[in-house]
């Protein structure tokens, strides 16, 4: 079957094994609740709720895999899903190949979605998977910057850093996730960084070293990262908005 008649089969990557350092002491941050529901739970449903997604593929903490496989079977998706769960690695990176290690060979679309942003709006997910199908390799969901950037030479902690300039904030995006890719040009990266030795802090960043173009779509607000406890704050906010106002 040569590749433009193959079927698009659409699977997300979730790492999940991360541990939540700058949220503050306690359960890996995937499984921490949100709403009364574990964060990962809400990152899984964002992702089955767009029809183009049948498989879920969770990268969980290694001592945690178990535990997590049995979290999931307690919260089902729609029929047309499915979900493995596969362990993760040391760096987000890796906890990434893992889980593009574990894709049956029917997939040509990947997203790769932060288990920290649970709150990704179904809309914001459906763009980034249409823009893959329409043709563009790499992906990202972005929005612009509400503050102004300066770029410094980084000092000791509490100790007052250089400025070395002001980046043009109207070129400036901030990133989210998901991020969707043609799998193999995802792989490729994942090839040539493992032989480079270099690191990225996102997928999109991995292919553009590539040489790769990524191309950028409008992000929502909602689909910050849960990063420090006041995001905590603000994702049960935004939660508890969504259960007053829909059927959430
Ligand atoms: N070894 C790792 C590290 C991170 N992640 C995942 O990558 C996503 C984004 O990372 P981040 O928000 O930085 O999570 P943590 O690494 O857990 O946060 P921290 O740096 O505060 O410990 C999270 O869903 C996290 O679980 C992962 O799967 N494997
Ligand atoms: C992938 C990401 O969420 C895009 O903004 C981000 O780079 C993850 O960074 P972190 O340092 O792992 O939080």
């Amino acid at each position: 079957m040569s590749d433009e008649s193959r079927p698009q089969r659409t699977a997300a990557v979730i790492p999940a094994a991360g541990r939540g350092v700058r949220l503050g002491p306690g359960a890996p941050k995937a499984l921490r609740a949100l709403g009364g529901t574990p964060m990962l739970v809400h990152a899984v449903r964002a992702m089955a709720r767009s029809r183009a997604v049948s498989l879920v593929v969770v990268v969980a903490p290694p001592a945690e895999t178990a535990e997590v496989r049995h979290l999931l079977d307690e919260h089902p998706l729609p029929d047309r899903t499915d979900v493995l769960v596969v362990p993760g690695g040391d760096t987000r990176q890796a906890s990434v190949r893992a889980g593009l290690d574990a894709l049956p060979a029917d997939v040509t679309t990947v997203l790769i979605h932060d288990a920290a942003r649970p709150l990704v709006p179904v809309d914001t997910v459906d763009s980034v998977v249409e823009a893959v199908r329409d043709g563009a390799p790499a992906v990202v969901p972005a929005l612009p910057l509400a503050d102004t950037v300066k770029e410094v030479e980084p000092g000791r902690p509490g100790e007052p850093e250089p400025v070395l300039g002001t980046p043009e904030r109207a070129r400036l995006r901030a990133v989210q996730t998901p991020q969707g890719f043609d799998l193999k040009t995802l792989l490729h990266a994942h090839e040539t960084i493992a032989v480079t030795g270099e690191g990225a802090t996102d997928d999109a960043g991995m292919v553009e070293r590539t040489g790769v173009t990524v191309v950028v779509v409008p992000g929502h607000e909602e689909a910050f990262k849960v990063t420090r406890p006041l995001d905590l704050v603000l994702a049960e906010a935004v939660l508890a908005r969504r259960r007053a106002t829909d059927a959430y």
